[in-house]
Formats: structure tokens, sequence, C-alpha cells
């Protein structure tokens, strides 16, 4: 079973006639996308705020109607994936870079869904590699100091090995943590150091999950 596809095409029922849509980034978002494109041609009307470039590119062939997260009053609702999920429903986002746009468009949103299959949901977030999008300017030395505090940061990468580069022109440096047993702690200490413009954790601002596994499609209602 195509997990992603279900919990994607699952959460598009959400969106009603009228709404200012969220739209996510990620292979998981991909399917939502395509579920609200054949709504759209079926006569739904919204609006889509798409949070990367390749999202757009996707939105914007299957005729959604677009506006940027400047041109709308509020969003209704945001869907998208996200790469780990704890018990306590923090996660962390960014393992396809879009997180500084992601972020900006969740905190405009009334209401944020995320899409996930089983494999994402852990007890404690930080196996994943929690990125860091940060200026190229001072990076080496951003790069010093997380490796100094046991992070064992690397910069990102592309498949042909030149250094990753963000829809905003920023570096991303993953950090190994293995374990973040206190999210808000380090959310706030990467907040308040110089060059990094964001980070993955996306902390107390999920109102919804949905969760796809072998048994079917789970919806967590969170806030
Ligand atoms: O930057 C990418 C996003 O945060 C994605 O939502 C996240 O990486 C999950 O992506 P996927 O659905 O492909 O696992």
């Amino acid at each position: 079973m195509n997990l992603k596809k279900l919990v994607g095409e699952k959460a598009a029922e959400f969106i009603e006639e009228g709404m200012v849509v969220g739209l996510g980034t990620g292979s998981t978002a991909y399917y939502m996308v395509e579920a609200l494109g054949r709504r759209v041609k079926k006569g739904l009307h919204i609006t889509g705020v798409t949070t990367s470039a390749q999202t757009k590119i996707q939105a914007e062939a299957l005729g959604i109607p677009l506006k940027s997260v400047d041109e709308v009053d509020q969003i209704d609702i945001t869907i998208d994936g996200a790469d780990e999920i704890s018990s306590t429903y923090q996660g962390i986002k960014g393992g396809g870079g879009a997180l500084l746009f992601e972020k900006i468009v969740a905190r405009y949103s009334d209401t944020v869904i995320w899409i996930v299959d089983d494999s994402k949901l852990v007890k404690e977030i930080g196996d994943f590699p929690l990125p860091v999008e940060v200026i190229p300017y001072g990076s080496q030395q951003l790069l010093k100091l997380f490796k100094e505090r046991g992070y064992r940061p690397a910069f990102r990468q592309t498949e042909d090995g030149e250094r990753y580069l963000t829809d905003a022109g920023h570096y991303i440096i993953d950090l190994q943590m293995k374990k973040i047993a206190d999210p808000h702690t380090l959310a706030d200490w990467l907040d308040h150091q110089t060059g990094v413009v964001e980070h993955g954790l996306f902390l107390d601002c999920v109102n919804t999950v949905i969760v796809g596994s072998e048994k079917g499609v789970e919806i967590q209602n969170v806030r």
C-alpha cells in the first residue's frame, strides 16, 4: 500500500470551497497537491500558497490558482509532510530543504495538518538529522560552534557534491543529534545564534496529524 498517497489524498478531503490552502513540500505533500489539482479541475475554487519552488511548479501545472504568502489575509489550512513526530507532537521538518518557507506559511495558518506514514512517529525526535538553515556568510563558524557542542554537523550537499542551496539562497547544516530530549531549549538556543535563519524544529504548531499504516488512515487531533 502506498501510505503517502493514502494520507495525501485523505488530507485533500479537508479542503472546502473558497479556502486559502498552504501547500507543503515533499513526497507525501506531492499526493495531496495532486488530489487537490483533480478537485480544482472538477470545479473546486481555492487559492494555494506554496512552500517551495518544487510545489509551485507542480501546483501551476495542475492549474491550482496561487498567491504568495504576502498576498493573502490569512491561510485557512496548511497541509504538509514531516520527517519525525514525537509522542508529544513536536516535529522535525526540512528533510526536503523547505523548512523556512514551510515555517512561515505554517505560522500564518489557522490550522496545520501533517500527513505521514507511521514510520515517522517516534517517542523522541532527533534520530532524523535536524536541518538548520544558515546564511552562507559565517556559516563555517557556525559549523565549528555546532561541532564544539557535539551536534556532529554537516553541510547538506546535492547529489553532484555541490553545497545545497535553499529556495532563499541559504545553506543547510544537518545536525546528527540522535536524541533531542528538550526540543524547546534547543530551539531557543538555535533561535539566538547569529546567522541561523531557521531550524527544522516545528514545536507546538500542529493541529491534526493524519497517519497512514497498513491498517489504514488514523486522524489524530492534537489541539
Ligand atoms: O523540507 C521538506 C519538508 O519539511 C517535508 O515535509 C519533509 O521533509 C517530509 O517529506 P516527505 O514527505 O518527502 O518524507
